[in-house]
């Protein structure tokens, strides 16, 4: 059974003035995550996302349907039976919600503490944890004395100290520049592959998910449009919304603008192909487009790398009589996706 599990689940709100209709922040949510993944769940600002994670951790209750974490049924069950599901989960954030008024080390400490922990059981994880982030050196700061780098990773650390077997992050990169927001993603997959920890990354940025996340699902207005692999999602997007976010990290496909330039510059009619690792029909094209004497000119492209495995776009400017483009491109298209850009 997957450590997290949604099905059917909507979350309606009440309108926020009379006369106004409720608002439907999720709708039919079917989800399953499985122990050990790093799932990616991305989507615009009002997509549902903040409310996917509320519902996660039972920090609110769905509308309709089921939800289960770690076997546990989380929808319909009463305040006193959340706590322990609670405990099962860490949560990590864009603003780091720390305690500024404490220590590194006890803001570390604080939810061992809260769980009873004995002084010297909390001193010994502390260190540990400390150990596990890099930030033995800054136990006795504050957190206004430490870089928003820095302060994540101690929010990570706090996140993991009752070992829980799920960690939520909720655009916990988003207020970090690149370099940082790399160095707290390979301490994220560190915490995934060492210690086994689920990791929930929620984000609008799409680079994040291509660096993290092995699953993706995509949301829009309150549904997941689309959901799978990150290499097949981000290869071979099939929603229009998937396609929009998609574009803004994957190399070799011009944006409109970009489109309009190449149109100006190039005669003739635009096709982007599409080549994915282990297509074989890849190395025959341009034999294929020379020999139905279509004459082609390479003039955009990018090859993208995710999970290991390669895909691709290159755009063509093919010249020649319009029927043996046509025949030539219905050939071409059996064995890789091809596009006209009108
Ligand atoms: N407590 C609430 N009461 C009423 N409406 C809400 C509440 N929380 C969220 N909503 C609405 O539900 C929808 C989904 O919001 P949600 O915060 O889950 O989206 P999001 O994808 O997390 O966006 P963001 O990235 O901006 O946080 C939005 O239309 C939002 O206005």
């Amino acid at each position: 059974m997957a450590l997290i599990s949604l099905h059917n689940v909507s979350k309606t709100y009440p309108p926020a003035r009379k006369g106004e209709p409720p608002v439907a922040a999720l709708q039919e949510i079917n989800l399953e995550i499985e122990a050990g993944e790093i799932f990616g769940i991305i989507g615009y600002s009002g997509a549902g996302k903040s409310t996917l994670v509320r519902l996660i951790n039972a920090l609110e209750s769905s509308t309709s349907g089921t939800i289960t974490v770690d076997g546990r049924q989380v929808s319909g069950v009463p305040e006193r039976k959340l706590k322990s599901i609670r405990l099962g989960i860490g949560m990590i954030f864009q603003q780091f919600n720390l305690f500024n008024s404490k220590t590194v080390r006890n803001n570390i400490a604080y939810p061992l503490r809260v769980a009873g922990q004995s002084k010297a059981e909390i001193a010994a994880r502390v260190d540990e944890l400390l150990a596990f982030v890099g930030l033995t050196d800054k136990a006795d700061s504050y957190p206004e004395q430490l870089s928003g780098g820095q302060k994540q990773r101690v929010g990570i650390a706090r996140a993991l100290a009752a070992a829980p077997k799920i960690l939520l992050a909720d655009e916990a990169t988003s207020a970090l520049d690149p370099e940082t927001t790399h160095e707290v993603l390979a301490l994220l997959r560190r915490a995934n592959r060492e210690l086994g920890i689920t990791i929930v990354v929620i984000t609008h940025e799409m680079d994040v998910i291509k660096n993290l996340a092995t699953r993706v699902a995509v949301m829009d207005g309150g549904r997941i449009v689309e959901q799978g692999e990150v290499f097949e999602v981000f290869s071979n997007p099939r929603r229009d919304s998937s396609q929009k976010f998609v574009s803004t990290v994957v190399r070799g496909i011009p944006s409109p603008d970009e489109l309009a330039s190449l149109k100006a510059r190039h005669e003739g009619r635009i096709v982007t192909l599409s080549f994915r690792d282990g297509d074989e029909a890849q190395a025959g094209v341009f034999l294929e487009l020379a020999a139905a004497g279509v004459g082609f000119e390479l003039i955009y492209g990018g090859i993208n790398d995710i999970s290991g495995r390669a895909f691709g776009h290159l755009t063509l400017a093919l010249k020649g009589a319009d029927q043996a483009i046509d025949d030539a491109l219905a050939s071409v298209g059996t064995g890789i996706k091809v596009t006209e850009l009108s």
